[in-house]
């Protein structure tokens, strides 16, 4: 029997949930297929478990400045318990999401769905039998799969993706090669080092490249991650991987070998669209295999594509905002799509990285004139207080303009801090919002409102911080 919907989403990671919810709860009625566990690839096997264990890592890494406050004793870390931790998270969110969705009478079905028309799914494999779903509109989520490239081969309980190292209690072992240079590695060899395995990390081009964040915060987080005790190899290449005795042995150009317990890869991800027969719906993938679109519509314009399976940031926060702005483009019949580089972006290692929008080598390159509004947490008496000086927070302003440009955020508790920065309602008058908000004292946003203000005070940009806003009229700030 065919069931009909206002919308038919494919997938049901952070893009394919949220559109769901979004669409449900304006209106639309709505069926969400996943074919694996529900919450897709940040929810089990990525954002949430990750971070989880980058809470326990931090503080275990606090703990060589308890002393000073007067904390006796030592932690000792244990993978296997943190593991199981990160699993009860996880068991807990998926079952509050699907509660959700009962909730707002989302149809939530098992099996995989490929197109059989431009309209309709053939769903097969779940647990209530094959069923065809019709749509007006469908969402194609589907996220992505890890990347393994040769001379590598996944091996479980020896060579392992982070899917793989989510799915199964860590293996036996202390000593672990991560491979790689970009995020998954970057924070995988912290979060391993401080749960106690000796990481030695063989990256073979330099650390987060494709992440746009400064020379000074790349700087900051390899000094921290020097601190950690993580042996970083960088530059080197792979000749061969020989998993036949007790351990992994990598051979290295140069024919060094290093014989480790377990490999972990952070070899990147690919857009998953294997077995959904596009082609029956008039939608393309690009050469790189991404669903092609223009804004977040496909060449077939009811059917739309977010998230992992058609943005190369491949970051939660991207699929995020693009699930709001899908529901909204079917709504109102557009197909603009959220400008990437004002997604935040937010890396989880020995510090804390955070950014959105342009640095000042990105603003120079396009032909911008940017200036720096830079405050350090060294001086704010909540990072003294937490044990928690190290890092800052950059501001990019146009001095031509006086707009923002972007931000960056480096040290503890960057990941929120960011949201003072997204949640501007445009680069113009974000300045100027950063300064009049009401802040809480002590606390580490103070330093924003510090980095806006130099950016007044220093670069002459004081029209643009306390100047008035649109809609201000003559009503006189009570500052
Ligand atoms: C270790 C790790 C840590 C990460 N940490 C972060 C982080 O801290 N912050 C961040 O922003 N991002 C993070 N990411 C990236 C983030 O997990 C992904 O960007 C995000 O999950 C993409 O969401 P999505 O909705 O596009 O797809 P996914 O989460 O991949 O979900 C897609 C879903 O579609 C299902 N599916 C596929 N094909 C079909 C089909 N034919 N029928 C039915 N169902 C189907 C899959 O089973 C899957 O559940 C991390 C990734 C990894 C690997
Ligand atoms: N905090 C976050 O937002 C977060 C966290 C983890 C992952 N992610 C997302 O998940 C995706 C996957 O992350 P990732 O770090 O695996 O991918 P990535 O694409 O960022 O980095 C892949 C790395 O693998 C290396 N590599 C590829 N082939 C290699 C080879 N043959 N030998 C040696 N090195 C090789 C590349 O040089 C690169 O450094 C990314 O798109 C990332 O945005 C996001």
């Amino acid at each position: 029997m065919t069931q009909r919907y206002d919308l038919a989403v494919i997938g049901s990671g952070p893009g394919g949930y949220r559109a769901a919810v979004r669409a449900a709860l304006r209106g639309l009625s709505v069926a969400l297929v996943e074919r694996g566990d529900w919450g897709g690839c940040c929810l089990n096997r990525g954002c949430v478990p990750k971070k989880d264990w980058h809470h326990t890592a931090r503080l275990l890494t606090a703990q060589d400045r308890f002393a000073d406050r007067g904390l006796r004793g030592r932690l000792e870390p244990d993978l296997e318990a943190a593991w199981r931790h990160q699993h009860a998270v996880v068991q807990r969110v998926r079952e509050s999401y699907q509660n959700y969705l009962r909730q707002l009478k989302v149809t939530a079905m098992e099996g995989h769905a490929r197109f059989t028309g431009p309209h309709t799914l053939a769903v097969t494999g779940g647990a209530a039998g094959p069923c065809t779903l019709e749509a007006h509109h469908i969402l194609i989520a589907t996220g992505g799969e890890p990347h393994v490239p040769a001379p590598f081969h996944p091996l479980p309980g020896r060579v392992l993706t982070t899917d793989l190292l989510f799915e199964q209690p860590p293996p036996p072992g202390r000593r672990v090669a991560v491979i790689g240079s970009g995020v998954v590695a970057t924070e995988m060899a912290f979060i391993l080092a401080a749960l106690g395995r000796e990481v030695v990390w063989l990256a073979r081009s330099p650390m987060l490249r494709r992440q746009g964040f400064s020379r000074p915060a790349r700087k900051a987080l390899e000094e921290a991650l020097g601190a950690t005790g993580v042996r970083l190899h960088s530059g080197r290449r792979f000749e061969s991987v020989d998993t036949a005795g007790d351990g992994v042995t990598l051979t290295l150009d140069g024919d060094e070998r290093i014989t480790v317990d377990w490999v972990c890869l952070g070899t990147g991800r690919r857009p998953h669209t294997a077995g959904l027969d596009l082609e029956r719906a008039g939608v393309e993938t690009d050469a790189a295999g991404f669903v092609r679109r223009e804004g977040l519509r496909t060449g077939a314009g009811h059917i739309l594509a977010i998230g992992d399976v058609a943005n190369p940031w491949m970051t939660a926060n991207h699929a995020l905002a693009e699930a709001g702005a899908a529901v909204d483009r079917i709504l109102d019949g557009g197909t603009h799509a959220p400008d990437p580089l004002q997604v935040p972006v937010v890396v989880y290692s020995a510090l804390e990285l955070a950014r959105l929008g342009l640095d000042e080598d990105a603003a120079e390159d396009a032909g911008l004139e940017p200036a720096v509004g830079f405050a350090a947490f060294a001086t704010s008496p909540c990072a003294l207080g937490q044990d928690e000086p190290r890092g800052f927070v950059r501001l990019v302003g146009d001095l031509d303009r006086g707009t923002l440009l972007g931000g960056e955020i480096v040290g503890a508790q960057a990941g929120e801090l960011i949201h003072l920065l997204s949640l501007a309602p445009d680069a113009d008058t974000a300045l100027a919002w950063i300064a009049r908000g009401r802040y809480n004292h002590p606390a580490r946003a103070e330093e924003v409102l510090n980095a806006a203000e130099t950016l007044g005070a220093k670069w002459g940009l004081g029209q643009a911080v306390w100047g008035s806003l649109p809609g201000d009229g003559e009503a006189v700030d009570e500052q």
